[in-house]
């Protein structure tokens, strides 16, 4: 049976693990005792779209040293927190598929430098809200995609074997193509929330919201016109709808007064857009509204 590890039992990380201890062996790495005791005695929770609970048994650990020579790699930090895992992952084996789900195109880079021969991308297209250190709440079905940045696609293999509705995985061709996508959705839908407080589905209701999303929207495909046939601005609305319960990633980290990954996500993406000459003003302005709320967190 293929094993998985999952690096950080946040709410991508417990969502994923959730779903994947359907079918695998999973193994979740936390950091806090107080975590890995409530994963030890109840699992992990997941809280279903549909109402209904699914209990599941993974393993937990808070040591490297325990992950399985056979194991494939999920690391479901937040970018914020990849510098504490990236000298840990660098110890392991060479064999051990290595699979990356941050939002954002900081990580990209980072993650090529490591020594494994196999490296790959996902794109979390579902909402997840961690309720509690051993619950999550599934906030909307969506694609998990996966691309290779380094080595072939075997390694990923059995991620796209598990054939759940709930869970859709899909493989796409090119890893920078697919995390500057998402990370167009993400500067659509986590700035405006995270600023205004509201859940993914308030973008497409309030009028006033929605038109920001459009002036976004035209923004953006401007300084990327090879991101247009990808997404259009009808995509966008599905995303907030699909996900509409969701409090955002970003919006989360606000709430828990965390430090937000505003810089890896919109910054990333503001950079690029320079780099060939483009200006993104409107989300330029809510780039330095989201780092004036949250002020100097570590
Ligand atoms: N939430 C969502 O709906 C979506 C999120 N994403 C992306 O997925 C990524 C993860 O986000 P999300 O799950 O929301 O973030 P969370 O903050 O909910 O989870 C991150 C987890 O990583 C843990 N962690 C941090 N450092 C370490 C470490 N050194 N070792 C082990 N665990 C560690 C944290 O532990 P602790 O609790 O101790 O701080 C926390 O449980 C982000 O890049 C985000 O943008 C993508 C799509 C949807
Ligand atoms: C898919 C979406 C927009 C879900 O909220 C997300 O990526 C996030 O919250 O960071």
């Amino acid at each position: 049976m293929r094993k998985i590890v999952v690096i950080g039992a946040g709410s991508v990380g417990m969502l994923m693990a959730s779903f994947l201890a359907e079918h695998f062996e999973v193994t979740v790495i936390v950091r806090r005792k107080e975590q890995e005791e409530a994963i030890r005695k109840h699992g992990i929770i997941r809280r279903n779209l549909d109402g209904t609970v699914t209990e599941t048994f993974v393993n937990v650990t808070s040591g490297y040293a325990e992950i399985a020579g056979d194991s494939l790699v999920i690391v479901a930090v937040k970018y914020t927190h990849l510098k504490d895992v990236l000298p840990q992952l660098e110890k392991l084996s060479m064999d051990m598929p290595i699979l990356f789900v941050q939002n954002g195109l900081a990580h990209f880079e980072e993650a090529l430098k490591l020594p494994q021969k196999s490296i790959g991308f996902g794109s979390c297209q579902f909402g997840a809200q961690k309720e509690n250190d051993h619950t999550v709440i599934h906030r909307g079905v969506g694609v998990l995609k996966l691309a290779v940045g380094r080595g072939n696609h075997e390694a990923y293999q059995s991620l796209l074997d598990v054939k759940n509705g709930l869970f859709p995985v899909q493989w796409v061709d090119d890893a920078e193509t697919m995390l500057l996508e998402k990370a167009l959705y993400n500067c659509f839908i986590n700035p405006l929330t995270a600023i205004l407080q509201v859940k993914n589905g308030d973008l497409a209701t309030n009028g006033h919201a929605r038109k920001l999303l459009e002036v976004l929207y035209e923004e953006c495909m401007e300084a990327f016109p090879e991101q247009r046939k990808l997404i259009s601005f009808q995509d966008v609305i599905a995303l907030c709808e699909k996900t509409a319960s969701n409090t955002s990633s970003m919006l989360q980290d606000r709430l828990m007064n965390k430090k937000t990954e505003v810089d890896s996500i919109v910054g990333a993406v503001i950079k690029k857009a320079e780099q060939k000459g483009k200006r993104l003003p409107t989300l330029k302005t809510l780039y330095h509204l989201v780092l004036a709320i949250e002020g100097e967190k570590t």
